[in-house]
């Protein structure tokens, strides 16, 4: 089993051109939150500001809108009625990535298909995304956008239809598995998350800790990928940076915060230190 290389996590934060401008990074449609879960949204939407992307659109309910877009003034939002979610599927036309599901709820499955349907640049999907497809999975063998999932046990349990013991007794199968008959990258989170591709490879976690087991942690994971995705970065590599990034975000928050206290808004702020770590290391 090897893990993912220090090196290959900070591949992904590359020297911004000198003439660049923010098309150059991308566009990143965040579909995300619901009423009761504008956390996710916020989480989402502000991990993949942070990463670098040119812009971030955050697709979400009127309901929300208010709250998220009032703590984050960087984003572009597509606001959609409760009962006509087709503003998100005009706006998922003019994105080159996407984060599908993070506090979506599971209230329209048929929203969920119809987005992995209607998508030709690579997707993350995430928790309630994931929800809405677990009773048949076969809809992922229909998209011909690159895919990263992001499961946790419990999520790869509903995928797989078993208990999240199967699942924790043999992690690298569940992963690899699922990632080589879906075509997809698999993530499977928790303690020594794993990179699963389609081909075989698989790499495991070193960075993260016990104190990022707690609402929200998975929610900026989601939008670090969608961020890397949008700034053309390949599907593997994006998921395996993200991964290591986001465990190194939790770990220094440990060390400042206590696993205790932190929180993952405490790993949202620490992003900017450590893309500066790493553009400092790059100019020396
Ligand atoms: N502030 C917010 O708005 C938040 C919204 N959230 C959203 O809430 C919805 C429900 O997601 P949840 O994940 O909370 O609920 P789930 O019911 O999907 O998952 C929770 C269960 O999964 C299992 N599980 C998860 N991680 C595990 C691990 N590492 N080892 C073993 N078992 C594990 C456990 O049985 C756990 O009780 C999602 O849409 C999610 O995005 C959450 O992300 C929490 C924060
Ligand atoms: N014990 C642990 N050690 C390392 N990382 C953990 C641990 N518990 C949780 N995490 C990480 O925290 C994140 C939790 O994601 P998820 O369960 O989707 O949370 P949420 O949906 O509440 O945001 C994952 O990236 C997971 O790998
Ligand atoms: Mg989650």
């Amino acid at each position: 089993m090897n893990w993912i290389p220090e090196q290959l996590a900070f591949s992904v934060a590359k020297q911004r051109p000198k003439d660049s401008n923010k098309g150059t990074f991308g566009r990143l449609l965040c579909i995300c939150g619901s009423a009761g879960m504008a956390g996710a949204a916020m989480l989402c939407t502000g991990a993949a500001l942070r990463c670098g992307t040119g812009l971030v659109d955050a697709a979400l309910p009127e309901s929300i809108y208010p709250i998220v877009a009032s703590r984050l003034p960087e984003a572009v939002y597509t606001v959609y009625r409760e009962d006509d979610f087709s503003p998100v599927l005009h706006s998922l036309r003019k994105a080159s990535a996407c984060v599908l599901g993070c506090g979506l709820s599971t209230a329209h499955p048929e929203r969920v298909r119809n987005v992995l349907r209607a998508c030709c640049d690579p997707l993350v999907l995430d928790a309630d995304g994931l929800n809405c497809i677990a009773e048949d999975v076969s809809v992922l063998d229909t998209v011909s956008a690159p895919l990263v999932l992001t499961p946790h046990p419990g999520e790869m349990a509903r995928l797989l239809h078993c208990s999240v013991e199967d699942v924790q007794a043999d992690r690298v199968g569940a992963a690899a598995s699922f990632a080589a008959e879906h075509k997809v990258i698999l993530v499977l989170k928790g303690a020594g998350t794993l990179v699963a591709a389609p081909d075989g490879r698989l790499l495991k976690n070193p960075t993260g800790n016990p104190g990022m087991a707690r609402g929200g942690s998975g929610d900026l994971l989601a939008g670090m990928i969608g961020a890397f995705l949008a700034q053309g970065i390949e599907p593997y590599t994006a998921a395996a940076a993200a991964v290591y990034l986001h465990g190194l975000a939790g770990d220094r928050c440990a060390a400042r915060f206590s696993q205790q206290a932190m929180l993952p808004h405490d790993m949202l702020n620490e992003l900017p230190r450590i893309f500066l770590r790493i553009e400092n290391t790059r100019r020396i």
